[in-house]
Order: structure tokens, then C-alpha cells, then sequence
């Protein structure tokens, strides 16, 4: 699989908003980051067709693109939708909009799954995660026969880690010392690294965040970016045991669409 991307071809993509209203040059208010985030989620919308089995992402862009299917099927637009939810959350949503779920159990093969990320690089590779649901997401995406991911334009960057925020890894609560430790001696030497494992406030008191698959999750942070070579990363993080998997989604993504101030722009992958 190769990515056909440069900046030219990118720039040669963008398409004006065709459907949505944006504010006018006369008007005082751009578009929020959530109105971009509902813009691109909307674009993968038109890409579902009646009958299709759906990956259902997990997030603030994502929910959009539930909303957007609900209403359509509300509307009859869509008909003999079924979706597979990347987490509990996403499966609560969905329920609650009237989207029929299955499971990947029963629906190994599925046509579409739309979901935001957390960084994309210039080769439509990924870091997802940062809200917990990596290993869902990438058994789901990965079991899909197109990937659409949805992101406004801050969600790009020229390496991954390169945002300074983290690369998750989920790993199994069991000797979680002694995993993250391993994962710290991995990137021994690496200048600006650290690795933590991922807390949450509850209740006002700080707790170990789990899961929906029961697991711990450790970020990697990367002052200044990943700048090995991230098949090679990958291939150490998943040898270390007690990893479970990590939120480096890498060649997994058939297009992205990115919605910024002067319009939407599609990266596709040529296969
Ligand atoms: O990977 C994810 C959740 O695990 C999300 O897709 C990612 O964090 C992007 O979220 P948002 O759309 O809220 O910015």
C-alpha cells in the first residue's frame, strides 16, 4: 500500500464547503473547532449507503457523524444500517440515537467505519487514543474495508508525537510497573522522552484510568516527535509483554477528510 500525498496534490483536493453554511467574510465568527469537526464528519457521512455495516468511532468528531447517521436514518434517507461501537461510550450513543448495533463476533467484514484522531501525519498515519478506546478502534478499523478518518486542521502534524501530546499504549493492569518500565527502557536515550502511566479525576480524587477492555494505559511523549522509524517502534512496543496494543495507527487509514477555515481537503491512500 503507498500514499499518493504531497502538499500539492493535497492542496489540489480542497473542495469549497458544498452543503453547510460557514460564516462569510462579512460575517464576524469562523467556525469553531466543534463546527470543523461536524463538517468533516458530515462529508464521511455521504459516503454511507443503505445496508452497509458500519464502524462507529469514538469522540468529540465522531459523535457528529452518529448524530448525522440518525438523522438520516430518522428521515428514511438510510435504510438496513447496522454499526459496530469502538466503545462503551459510542455504544451508549449510539443506542440512545436508535442506530441498530452488532458485533464484530457476527459482522467480521465491515464497509466503512468513520473516526476522528488525535494526530495525522502527512503519509495518513495515526495516533488515536487519547480517549482511551486504541484497541476497539484499531480491531474494528483494521477488520474495515474503507477507514475514513474525520479531523479538523490542528489534528495535523509532520511526525507523529509531534503535537507534544501523548502516543498511548494499553497494557494489562497485572505488573504495570514492570511494563512501564520497559517501555521507558525502550526509548532509553531518546532526548525529551517520558512515559506515565494515564490517571483520571474521579470524584475529585486522582485514580488509575482504566479501560472498557479492563486495561491500564501508559502515554509516551515525545518532546519533539517520533523521529524513528515508527513500523520499527511499533514492532518493540508490541514485543514487550504486557503490552496489549498501541495507538500508532500506521497505513490503517483509506482517506482522511479535514475540514479548516478555507474548506475540506481529502488525503487518500492509493492501493
Ligand atoms: O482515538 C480516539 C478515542 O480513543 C479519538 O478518535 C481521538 O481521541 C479523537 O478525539 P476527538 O474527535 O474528540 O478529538
Amino acid at each position: 500500500m503507498k500514499t499518493a500525498i504531497s502538499h500539492q496534490t493535497l492542496e489540489s483536493m480542497v473542495t469549497p464547503f458544498p452543503h453547510l453554511h460557514f460564516p462569510t467574510p462579512q460575517s464576524p465568527t469562523p467556525p469553531s473547532q466543534d463546527d470543523l469537526k461536524r463538517v468533516a464528519a458530515h462529508r464521511a457521512v455521504e459516503l454511507v449507503e443503505s445496508g452497509m455495516v458500519l464502524g462507529l468511532g469514538t469522540g468529540s468528531t465522531a459523535i457528529h457523524a452518529l448524530d448525522r447517521i440518525a438523522d438520516l436514518l430518522r428521515r428514511g434517507a438510510l435504510t438496513d444500517i447496522v454499526g459496530i461501537p469502538t466503545s462503551k461510550k459510542t455504544e451508549a450513543q449510539a443506542l440512545a440515537l436508535g442506530i441498530p448495533l452488532v458485533d464484530l463476533n457476527s459482522h467480521p467484514n465491515i464497509d466503512l467505519s468513520i473516526d476522528g484522531a488525535d494526530e495525522v501525519d502527512p503519509h495518513l498515519n495515526l495516533v488515536k487514543g487519547r480517549g482511551g478506546s486504541l484497541l476497539r478502534e484499531k480491531m474494528i478499523e483494521g477488520a474495515s474495508k474503507r477507514f475514513v478518518v474525520i479531523v479538523d486542521e490542528s489534528k495535523l502534524v509532520p511526525r507523529l508525537g509531534g503535537s507534544g501530546l501523548a502516543v498511548p499504549v494499553e497494557i494489562i493492569p497485572f505488573g504495570w510497573e514492570y511494563t512501564l518500565g520497559k517501555l521507558k527502557k525502550l526509548f532509553d536515550g531518546v532526548s525529551g522522552f517520558d512515559a506515565k502511566l494515564r490517571m483520571v479525576k474521579k470524584e475529585g480524587k486522582e485514580d488509575i484510568d482504566v479501560t472498557d477492555n479492563l486495561n491500564y494505559i501508559v502515554d509516551l511523549y515525545f518532546e519533539k516527535g517520533i523521529e524513528l522509524d515508527l513500523g520499527l517502534i511499533s514492532d518493540h512496543i508490541l514485543r514487550i509483554t504486557g503490552v496489549v496494543e498501541h495507538g500508532m495507527f500506521l497505513g490503517m487509514a483509506t482517506e482522511v477528510i479535514i475540514a479548516g477555515k478555507d474548506g475540506i481537503k481529502v488525503m487518500k491512500r492509493e492501493r
